[in-house]
Formats: C-alpha cells, structure tokens, sequence
C-alpha cells in the first residue's frame, strides 16, 4: 500500500533503549507521531491507559482480533501485543509520519502490508551492558529480566532482517542515527513524488 505518510517501526530487545529514543525523537520531531498498541500485560509504574498502551483483558484482545482489528500482532514475553489499523492507516494517509515500538515478528507483519515501510533494529552494545540497564531500570522482577533476556538471544538474530541497525551505546549518537533515518527517508519519498508527479505530467497521465 502507498500513502503520503511515512511509517518508521522500531524494534529491539528489551532494554536495548528503543522507547527512550523513540521518546527522544518525538519530543525533537513534531512530525512524528507515535502509535499506541494494544496489550494484554499489565501496567506498570507510572504507566497510564491510552496513553503507553491500551491495556485490555484477554478477552477483549481475541475480540479485537477476530474483528480484524490489528494490521499485526504477537505474543511477546508470555503476553499479546498488537497495532490496531485505527492507530497508524488513518494518519499515515492524511501524511503524518508514524512510528511504531514493536517486536521483531509484527515489524515484519508490518513489512509484508507496508512495503514502504522502514524498518530499524536497536542493538545494546553487549549483554553485559543490557542486563544491567534492565537491572538499573528497576520495572522489572529478576524472573521477567531473565525471560527477556532469554528472548532477546532470539530477537538479535532477526535484526539482519531490518533496513536499518542503530548501535545504542552512546544515547546521542543513537538518537542522531534515528533522526538521519527519519530526514533521509522524507527526502527520499518527497524526490520519489515529484518526479512520479513531472512524469505522468509529461505522458499526460491525469
Ligand atoms: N545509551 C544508553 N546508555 C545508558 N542507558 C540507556 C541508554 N539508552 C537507554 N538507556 C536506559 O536503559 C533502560 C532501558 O531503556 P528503554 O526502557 O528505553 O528500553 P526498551 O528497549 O524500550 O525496553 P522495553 O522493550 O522493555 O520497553 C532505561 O533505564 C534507559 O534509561
Ligand atoms: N508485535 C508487537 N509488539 C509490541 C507492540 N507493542 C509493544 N510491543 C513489544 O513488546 C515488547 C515488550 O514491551 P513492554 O512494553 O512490555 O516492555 C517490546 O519488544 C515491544 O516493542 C505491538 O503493538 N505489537
């Protein structure tokens, strides 16, 4: 499918810091609009419905997807997660550009529907340095720590998958990676568009 907007799905393994530079991003990038998904893990800390996740029962999940509410979803870490169409279509055909924060399984879900779009992989800069930031940011029990390290052996496998793989050892230069992702893109699609727009003017192709 092609729409005016851009679609940007970031994906990493727990702790490698996507949300921190996702959240860099959008508070730099008024163009970039985040998409909420829907889960079935609960909240934790400070979190709040709607606003980092829509956090719905089991239940209401299998409803959602047997009314083909997502455009992917997956489980992640013994729980489901999933992008509803209602979050990202609407706003990507009225040109916003969106990013998605989601495991390596729905990016690829993504790719198959949105060839367009652009795929980044966040990697630690070791194991070491990955367990201690998930250590240090103290949402997590020790048992959850272990479960998505575990998973995370699984996910870095996947990462030659993506367009592109940003190294997050140093925040800012991680962060200026994903902003020249976000620039090159809209350039590149802004040429694409003109020169389809000067060519269908030159064949006469309304
Ligand atoms: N470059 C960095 N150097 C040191 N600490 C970092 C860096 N990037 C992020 N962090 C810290 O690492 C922890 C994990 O980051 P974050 O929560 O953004 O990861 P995540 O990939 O979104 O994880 P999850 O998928 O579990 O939500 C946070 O405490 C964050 O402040
Ligand atoms: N396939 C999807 N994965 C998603 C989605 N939203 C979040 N996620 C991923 O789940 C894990 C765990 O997230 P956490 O908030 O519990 O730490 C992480 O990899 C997220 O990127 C989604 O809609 N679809």
């Amino acid at each position: 499918m092609d729409y005016p907007g851009n679609l940007f799905v970031v994906a990493a393994p727990s702790g490698a810091g996507k949300s921190s530079l996702v959240k860099a991003l959008l508070e730099l990038d008024s163009r970039v609009q985040p998409s909420v998904s829907h889960t079935t893990r609960p909240p934790r800390g400070q979190e709040k419905h709607g606003r980092e996740y829509f956090f719905v029962s089991a239940d209401e999940f299998d409803q959602m997807v047997l009314a083909g509410a997502f455009v992917e979803w997956a489980h992640v870490h013994g729980q489901r997660y999933g992008t509803s169409r209602k979050a990202i279509e609407e706003r990507i055909a009225q040109g916003a550009d969106v990013i998605l924060e989601i495991d390596f399984q729905g990016a690829l879900q993504i790719k198959r529907i949105f060839a367009n779009a652009v795929l980044i992989f966040i990697l630690p800069p070791s194991w070491e340095e990955l367990r201690s930031r998930l250590e240090r940011r103290g949402e997590d029990s020790p048992e959850v720590i272990e479960v998505r390290l575990k998973n995370a052996a699984v996910e870095m496998t996947q990462a030659r998958e993506f367009d592109f793989v940003i190294i997050n050892e140093l925040f800012e230069r991680a962060l200026f990676d994903l902003k020249a992702i976000v620039h090159a893109q809209r350039l590149k699609f802004s040429a694409q568009r003109r020169a389809r727009a000067d060519t269908f003017k030159a064949l006469n192709i309304s």
